[in-house]
């Protein structure tokens, strides 16, 4: 299976609509591929908290609109990363769209843990409820948002409703990239799943940003790993491994605790 992470410069000189555009292209660019992601709110930033509100989308807005017809264009499955979403009732939430080849959408996510404690998305954003997986021809992806990847219980839940492959777009920012790299690591190996996370470059807000996007295999090995800056990173793997993975170190199956288990 082919997947490339589109590691997409977010800086404050470019307005949205030109980077939407400029987005659509690169999806466009990578037919041929099975799996295109991109990063968390590539359209305003993820510390660009003012843009939450401006540049808020309905359900079914610009962005879906120019990403469904990408993937569909590309013929690719598309994790379209994050946007900021108004929904009917004006609640904004942090939405991360998944696009079938057709350009159907697959699926749908609202990030759960909200970054920022007081402040920032925590305030200006409800919180997502539901565990989102999506069934590709090839695997289950499980699917989180940045700040999520701070939280093993989501990956553990996600894991009992099928994931093999966790999609995680992010802004992540430089001055915490060591605990980028090493929970990416940490939740492929527990998990015994890979790990596609995909930063963004550039700076907004202030705020410097990782990039670094990295793809980790179900024993943590890094299989691919960007630099700082706007790139592409384009990855082949095998899904069929976490089965075997899972079956000849089968530590999964010895877990006693949590909601749904008895405690010995
Ligand atoms: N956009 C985010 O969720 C940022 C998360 C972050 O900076 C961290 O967990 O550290």
């Amino acid at each position: 299976m082919r997947a490339s992470l589109l590691q997409v410069a977010v800086n404050e000189d470019e307005s949205v609509d030109s980077r939407r555009r400029r987005v659509a292209a690169l999806v466009r660019d990578q037919a041929g591929t099975d799996l295109v992601v991109l990063p968390e709110l590539w359209t305003t930033g993820a510390f660009a908290y003012e843009g939450f509100g401006t540049e808020a989308e309905p359900p079914e807005g610009p962005t879906y609109e120019a990403m469904a017809k990408a993937a569909s264009e590309a013929g690719v499955w598309l994790h379209a990363g994050s946007v900021p979403e108004r929904d009917p009732d004006g609640t904004l939430y942090n939405t991360s769209l998944v696009f079938s080849p057709s350009g159907e959408l697959a699926a749908s996510y609202r990030k759960i843990h909200r970054f920022g404690f007081d402040k920032g998305e925590a305030v200006l954003m409800g919180a997502g409820e539901e565990l989102v997986t999506v069934r590709l021809p090839d695997t289950v992806v499980g699917v989180a948002t940045c700040y999520d990847l701070r939280f093993p219980e989501l990956f553990r839940g996600l894991v009992d409703a099928g994931a093999e492959t966790f999609v995680v777009p992010a802004g992540w920012p430089e001055r915490r990239r060591a605990h980028w790299t090493l929970l990416a690591r940490a939740r492929a190996v527990e998990n015994q799943a890979f790990v596609l996370a995909c930063g963004t470059a550039g700076t907004h807000a202030g705020v410097p940003q990782a990039g670094h996007s990295v793809v980790v295999d179900p024993w943590g090995e890094v299989l691919a790993e960007a630099g700082p800056g706007e790139e592409v990173l384009t990855v082949d793997f095998d899904p069929a491994t976490v089965a075997g993975t899972r079956d000849r170190f089968p530590a999964l199956k010895d877990r006693v605790l949590g909601l749904d288990r008895p405690r010995r």
